[in-house]
């Protein structure tokens, strides 16, 4: 079995699938093969059944236009390329369908990319609610994250920009399914940086 998987790296010009579930064998090699080599082709995002992983690209990628966020509208979860986008789309249909809140966990490691998808995910969440593109509401909504930065963001050995303080950000809506307004709270400010930094970081 281990040399059938060793066997299996994925060539160049040979396609791993973008739902891992699909994998034959769910080893760890196996994982991370698939997900290098979908990164290779610039394909930052893979599903695990409904679990969205992200690569972190550093590096801007023409997948956030409208043209996206009209691709991703209204579609069953698996169809498209894997997309935040399209996490974004079955929250917010799955909540004016059932009537019930949605929620989104996004987690990772420091500088993995965290509040750039946060923001896209807004991004899409209020576009498809304007059933159009970019919205007031959306840059009032985004406009509050350098608002939080300046107080709890700050340099670190991984990011230049580092939040030091979880966000939950709750999105309101109409029964219509309009944007109402949205409500930050923020948690586990990492007050210690104020008195201490290594020597890298500020
Ligand atoms: N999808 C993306 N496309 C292009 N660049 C990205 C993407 N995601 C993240 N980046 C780049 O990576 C940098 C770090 O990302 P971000 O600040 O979102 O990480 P984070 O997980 O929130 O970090 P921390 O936990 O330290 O706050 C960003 O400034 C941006 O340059």
């Amino acid at each position: 079995m281990r040399r059938r998987l060793e066997d299996q790296e994925f060539p160049a010009g040979s396609d791993p699938p973008s739902d891992l579930c699909a994998l034959p064998e769910l080893t760890e090699r196996a994982l991370l093969e698939s997900l290098r080599a979908r990164f290779r082709q610039e394909k930052i995002y893979t599903y695990i059944g409904s679990i969205l992983i992200v690569i972190n690209p550093f590096q801007f990628l023409p997948i956030y236009n409208p043209k996206y966020v009209k691709l991703y509208d209204n579609h069953t979860l698996g169809k498209l390329e894997p997309h935040i986008y399209a996490v974004a789309d079955v929250a917010y249909h799955a909540m004016l369908q059932r009537r019930k809140n949605q929620c989104i966990v996004i987690s990772g490691e420091s500088g993995s990319g965290k509040t750039q998808s946060t923001n896209f995910l807004i991004h899409h969440l209020t576009a498809l609610s304007q059933k159009g593109f970019a919205s007031g509401v959306e840059q009032i909504i985004l406009g509050a994250g350098p608002v939080l930065e300046a107080f709890g963001n700050a340099k670190t050995a991984h990011n230049n920009n580092s939040s030091r303080f979880g966000k939950f950000i709750q999105v309101n809506y109409q029964e219509s399914g309009t944007v109402r307004g949205a409500y930050v709270e923020k948690y586990l400010l990492e007050k210690s940086r104020l008195v201490y930094q290594e020597h890298n970081e500020r």
